[in-house]
């Protein structure tokens, strides 16, 4: 077969088990693309390690280099919170977020299901398959705040949650076409009753846009109030929208119930294309487990399936997820390292 196109990916292995995982989810897209691209790959060592050894955290020359690739691919970064170097979220502040504001990943897509053969925390979850659209780029997460009096028993401290009516739109338009596209229904997840400024947006902005889809039911959860029907009975989501923290939180829960932070992907997704699009497993750099070859490379297996189908790539995506469920289906108890779950994967979605 002709290669058709390219795939100029750009890589951020990070730190823990990000290389561990990254490994693993690259040969499996490799391996699921085979002749219908061309896969080029430009490493970029950046994370807590590379900023300890080096002083970097992401430069404008750096940044630059990235926005020119098709896509990212990110393991996971992050060091010791212990380590009095990386106090105040230097790295995920100075690195994750920062990628994701400079690129305006304003979709940050987080899809759970719960696969045959894969034990859920829940005696009797029911067809388990929604995905939560966490806004991506504003909320508690833009860094506006401050403290004052730090350190006396006087501090005050804030940190201000910032909600755009652009922002707010542009998100929830995003999840109205994908319910739209899977069963229909849209779930608002907030706290209109106390965060009311910010809800009362989301709540307004919601309701117009339903207004334009007529096809899909809409339905307010408060973020408490959600938590309870993600553990009792979460087969009624299908699309949730939702601001970047309650996002955060939701997305960790929903991990836990489609079988554990193992099996969790996500795109941080610039939907117009002007900058690249990041994909990363929904979990951190675990350093409990780090070097071990014990991470589940799932997650990060399961990101690149989005890649491919967000890249136009969509039979190789297809492969991806397909090799997945027949690797979990088939999981017995005997543990297998991150690379033997890797090699059995990349073996299965091989075009
Ligand atoms: N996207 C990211 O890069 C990202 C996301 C979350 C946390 N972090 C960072 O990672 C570091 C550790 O954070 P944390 O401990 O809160 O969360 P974590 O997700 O790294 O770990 C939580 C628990 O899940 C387990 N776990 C995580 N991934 C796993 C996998 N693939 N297979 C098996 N078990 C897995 C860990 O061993 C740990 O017990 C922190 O520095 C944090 O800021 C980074
Ligand atoms: C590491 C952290 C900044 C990040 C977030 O809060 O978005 C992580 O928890 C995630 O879910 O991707
Ligand atoms: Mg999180």
């Amino acid at each position: 077969m002709t290669r058709t196109r390219t795939l100029d990916l750009a890589v951020i292995a990070g730190d823990g088990i990000g290389p561990e995982v990254t490994a693993e989810a690259l040969r499996v897209l490799r391996a699921a693309v085979g002749d219908e691209a061309t896969v080029t790959q430009t490493d970029y060592p950046l994370g807590a390690t590379h900023y300890l050894a080096t002083g970097e955290i992401l430069g404008d020359e750096t940044l630059e280099k990235l926005a020119q690739h098709d896509a990212i691919l990110l393991g996971a970064v992050g060091g010791d919170p212990r380590d009095p170097k990386l106090a105040g979220g230097i790295i995920e502040r100075g690195l994750l977020l920062k990628l994701r504001f400079a690129f305006d990943h304003h979709v940050n897509l987080r899809p759970t299901r719960i696969l045959p053969g894969v034990t859920s925390p829940l005696a009797d979850p029911g067809d388990v398959d929604f995905v939560v659209v966490r806004e991506g780029t504003e909320g508690p997460y833009v860094g506006n705040g401050g403290a004052l009096r730090v350190g006396t028993p006087h501090e005050i401290a804030n940190e201000t949650s910032v909600n755009t009516a652009f922002g707010v739109e542009r998100v929830v338009r995003f999840a109205f076409a994908q319910a739209a596209a899977r069963r229909g229904r849209l779930t608002l997840v907030h706290k209109t009753n106390v965060l009311v400024h910010a809800g009362g947006l989301w709540q307004r902005i919601v309701t117009a846009v339903a207004a334009e889809h007529p096809e899909v039911s809409v339905d307010y959860l408060h973020v408490d109030a959600a938590t309870i029907f993600m553990v009792t009975d979460p087969a009624r989501f299908d699309v949730i929208v939702t601001d970047n923290l309650f996002g955060d939180i939701l997305t960790d829960l929903a991990a836990a119930i489609g079988g554990g932070i193992g099996l969790a992907a996500s795109g941080n997704l610039n939907p117009s294309g002007d900058f690249p699009s990041m994909f990363e497993p929904v979990h951190g750099s675990a350093p409990d487990i780090a070097g071990q070859q014990k991470a589940d490379p799932t997650a990060a297996i399961l990101s690149v399936a989005l890649l491919l189908e967000q890249s136009g790539l969509g039979e190789a995506a297809a492969r991806v997820t397909r090799a997945v469920e027949a690797d979990l289906a088939a999981r017995g108890a005997t543990p297998r390292s991150t690379a033997e779950i890797g090699a059995a994967i990349a073996e299965a979605a091989a075009a």
